[in-house]
């Protein structure tokens, strides 16, 4: 162990919409000493409406609209329930890292930007905050995603190389460690997204249950290599996406079937995440996020990938909280002032932490006592603790 030990709370909102994952663990930004509780809070459909309203014309978004400000409130009020429900469960916390929602992400233009009020969700839970966690790896060159690597190579320690982590979520992100440690990342390409906003049109439901449509299908071989035609899979890793960057995919599947649509949106998935240049190929790929609950896309990554597909939990891993437990070692790491950018997760120019630290919930005379902890040289975890 390296330093103090936070009870930390992390959130996480992805890009499938689907809700607020968080969970507690017990870390000091380097180690995991224990998983606590967890839970998933589903957004409302009329906020998951809201919000994606918003993705239409999140470029031009000044931040100050009506609408916005209030999807920001709703989001905010529902992850200061998620903290709620932990804290009565675990009795106590000593710091919250809270992702938000991505509404924006280009990182060639120098912006990312998740909203959630920090400062609202400090107030109502008398915790500091960790938020904008993305921020500084793009204003030092990086892509500002993903970040979930540092948290997969914290709770691989030990597992021998080479192997992948492999999220899929909203959009799927890979994170390949060599035999030597090294670390190679990236976003591979769409996970479920396309495939949720596909079974929706068709069925109201806002996914595709167990693969059932797409088991049904059959992929169309030229569709897909239409769909695979894009500028972003002839880049290398490091890279990332904005959720939207796809979208478009749904217009060229349109003359498809609901069931040949979905198969070959599981195609695309599989053939992008399996075309990814890594260093050499992976003897294991070890799945989390909510596409590994997809028998469609498993069994099609199983027949893509050299090597073992499993799920997470072949770990001991809880593959649906992966990303919310990130948020709350990376709170950790960026309070500690420990990196969260390296050239090869993000493709920033250097090691470098991120994050901003929001204490407006804090009794003041804790802040003062926090100063002067950290100005002795202890931890900042003495400020929440006290
Ligand atoms: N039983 C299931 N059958 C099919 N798909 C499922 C099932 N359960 C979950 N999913 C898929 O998982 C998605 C949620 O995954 P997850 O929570 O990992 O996404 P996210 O965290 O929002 O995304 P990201 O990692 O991109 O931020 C759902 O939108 C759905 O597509
Ligand atoms: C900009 C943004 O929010 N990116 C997300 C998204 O969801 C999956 C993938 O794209 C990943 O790059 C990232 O999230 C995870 C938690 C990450 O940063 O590792």
């Amino acid at each position: 162990m390296s330093g103090f030990v936070y009870r930390t709370i992390g959130m996480m909102s992805g890009t499938s919409l689907d809700g607020v994952d968080a969970a507690l663990i017990e870390t000091d930004g380097v180690e995991v000493l224990r998983r606590g509780a967890s839970l998933s809070l589903p957004y409302p459909a009329s906020l998951r409406r809201d919000v994606y309203a918003l993705f239409d014309r999140a470029a031009t978004l000044r931040g100050d609209e009506p609408d916005l400000l209030a999807a920001e409130q709703e989001l905010t009020a529902l992850h200061v329930e998620a903290v709620r429900q932990i804290l009565t469960r675990e009795g106590e916390a000593d710091l919250i890292g809270f992702h938000g929602q991505t509404l924006y992400h280009a990182p060639d233009r120098g912006r990312t930007w998740q909203i959630g009020d920090a400062s609202l969700l400090s107030r109502e839970t008398g915790l500091p905050v960790i938020h904008d966690f993305r921020r500084d790896d793009v204003a030092h060159g990086g892509e500002g995603a993903p970040l979930a690597p540092w948290y997969h190579a914290a709770c691989l320690a030990g597992e021998a190389g080479p192997v992948a982590i492999l999220n899929i979520g909203g959009v799927a992100n890979i994170t390949f460690v060599g035999r030597d440690g090294a670390i190679l990342a990236g976003d591979t390409g769409p996970g479920n997204a396309l495939l949720d906003d596909w079974a929706f049109r068709h069925t109201g439901i806002a996914c595709d249950r167990d693969g059932a449509l797409a088991r049904a299908g059959k992929l169309d071989e030229r569709v897909l290599s239409v769909l695979l035609d894009h500028p972003f899979f002839s880049r290398l890793p490091p890279k990332s996406l904005d959720r939207q960057e796809f979208a478009g995919s749904l217009d060229r599947i349109s003359l498809l079937s609901p069931e040949d649509g979905a198969a070959t949106l599981v195609a695309f998935t599989v053939k992008a995440i399996a075309q990814t240049q890594l260093p050499e190929p992976p003897r294991a790929w070890f799945v989390c996020g909510g596409g590994r609950h997809n028998p469609a896309l498993m069994t099609a990554l199983a027949h893509a990938v050299p090597g073992a597909v499993k799920p997470v939990e072949a770990l001991g891993w809880d593959g649906d909280m992966v990303e919310a437990e990130c948020f709350a070692f990376l709170a950790v790491r960026s309070l500690r002032g420990l990196p969260l950018s390296a050239p090869g997760i993000t493709g920033a120019t250097g090691l470098f932490t991120g994050g901003r630290l929001s204490c407006a919930g804090i009794r003041p005379e804790l802040l003062v006592r926090g100063a002067l902890a950290r100005a002795t040289g202890q931890e900042a975890g003495a400020l929440a603790r006290d």
